[in-house]
């Protein structure tokens, strides 16, 4: 028994260190020069990520520093809301089928009750969309009845429209597009 202490360690065992072919000892001179030497770059500079432009960035173009911020939708119009209701099997795109459309077609549909948006090639009915924007309504109507791919991509590259939109389909640009 140790003087001044709670418990009785004499008897416990004892950890035995490793043997030595267990635990080698790396002399540096063994290693390639390379890896003896710190790189001149910091590590900041070394790893891809966050990557420049992402959304993990506090400065990417597209984040809230950049741009406006996302606004409070209203109770009931959560993203996962609206997950629900495109699994309803509603027509959400106010079409019975997808088909090609002229631009001066997809124009006509620029209102906030009836409205069209162009990504890429494919034409979206956003109209249901509206509430569920986190972006605001206003954001989405800069967009209406027009090819907002720029825009779109310009103020979140990362959201994939598909993912989010594809029951709203309409349809396709027709022929050459040019808005
Ligand atoms: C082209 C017109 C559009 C504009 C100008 C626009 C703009 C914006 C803005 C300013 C925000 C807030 C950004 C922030 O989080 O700080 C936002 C968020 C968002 N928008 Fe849009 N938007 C547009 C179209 C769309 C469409 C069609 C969809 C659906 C596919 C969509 C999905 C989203 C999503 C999911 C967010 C949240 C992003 C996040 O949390 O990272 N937007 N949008």
């Amino acid at each position: 028994m140790v003087m001044g202490m709670d418990r009785d360690i004499t008897n416990e065992a004892t950890v035995e260190p490793p043997a030595a072919a267990e635990c080698p000892i790396i002399i540096e001179a063994d290693l390639p020069e390379a890896l003896m030497h710190e790189p001149a770059v910091p590590a900041t500079a070394r790893f891809n990520f966050p990557m420049r432009g992402s959304p993990q960035m506090l400065t990417a173009p597209g984040s809230a520093q950049g741009r406006a911020k996302k606004v409070a939708l209203k109770p009931g119009f959560s993203p996962l809301d609206w997950a629900r209701l495109v699994k309803s099997g509603e027509n959400l795109s106010g079409v019975p089928v997808p088909r090609p459309y002229t631009i001066d077609e997809i124009k006509l549909h620029n209102k906030r009750d009836d409205c069209w948006m162009v990504i890429g090639n494919k034409i979206y009915n956003v109209t249901r969309y509206m509430d569920f924007h986190p972006g605001g309504k206003s954001q989405l109507m800069r967009a209406a009845g027009k090819d907002g791919t720029k825009l779109f991509y310009e103020s979140h590259a990362w959201v994939n429209p598909d993912n989010i939109l594809g029951p709203c389909l309409v349809g396709f640009v027709a022929g050459p597009g040019g808005f």
